[in-house]
């Protein structure tokens, strides 16, 4: 494993490893604050769940082997933004990085919740406009404290599903293997959409060759 921080961020590449492709997603978490972001960042780094992570904005760099293949994942922990209009939470810059978003409310904090309805609606209205598509899991984190939920399942569910994301409910302080879930399904989704790029990135090829071809015959 490798954590550093990156001051800089740097688009998807593949990169060749013998007879494999290296895969590299860069993968953004969002969310109101107290939620549990880092706590789950760590997690997927370290496997262990530390209590407090103070309040740093980090992006870290981890390698990890899915399907036999490695997938060299860096990881926007964001912080935030206070005093701050809530449509300013996500910057373009953010969402230009990323190749997937991972959206943390918890379970036992409505407005948590409401932060992430509107950061799924910010995101979708500026990926229109940027004709970007990273694909998003809602996380319902600290799933443990089911005497103090303030949200339920179901609804964190049609969320998910009336905005076509992922969605997951777990405890970053109780389990690893929620967290290794979520990131690994997110990399599934990354996989996928930027197949459906390519697809699309082929049809348009075609499209161009076969109107220059009879473009020409036109004029001839
Ligand atoms: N019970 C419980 N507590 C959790 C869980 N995940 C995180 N916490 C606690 O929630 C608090 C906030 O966790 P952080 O990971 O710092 O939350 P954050 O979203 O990164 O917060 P900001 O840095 O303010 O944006 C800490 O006290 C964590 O120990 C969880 O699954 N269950």
């Amino acid at each position: 494993m490798v954590v550093q921080a990156k001051s800089s961020s740097h688009n998807c590449s593949r990169t060749m490893e013998g007879n494999q492709h290296k895969v590299d997603a860069n993968v953004l978490l969002l969310g109101a604050e107290n939620v549990g972001k880092s706590a789950l960042t760590v997690r997927f780094l370290t496997r262990r769940f530390i209590g407090e992570y103070g309040d740093i904005e980090s992006i870290y760099s981890h390698i990890d082997k899915i399907d036999g293949r490695e997938i060299s994942f860096n990881i926007w922990d964001s912080l935030y933004p206070q005093d701050c209009e809530t449509t300013e939470t996500i910057s373009e810059k953010q969402l230009q990085w990323a190749d997937g978003v991972i959206l943390v409310y918890s379970i036992c904090d409505r407005s948590s919740f409401e932060v992430v309805r509107q950061q799924v609606h910010l995101i979708r209205h500026a990926s229109r406009k940027m004709s970007a598509t990273a694909p998003i899991i809602i996380v319902g984190n600290k799933r443990d404290l089911q005497h103090q939920r303030s949200v339920s399942s179901e609804e964190g569910r049609l969320l998910a599903l009336s905005e076509d994301c992922g969605f997951f409910e777990i405890s970053a302080a109780e389990t690893y293997h929620g967290v290794l879930l979520v990131f690994h399904e997110l990399m599934d989704l990354i996989k996928e959409s930027r197949a459906l790029r390519k697809g699309a990135a082929g049809i348009k090829s075609i499209v161009r060759s076969m109107s220059a071809v009879f473009g020409k015959k036109r004029v001839e």
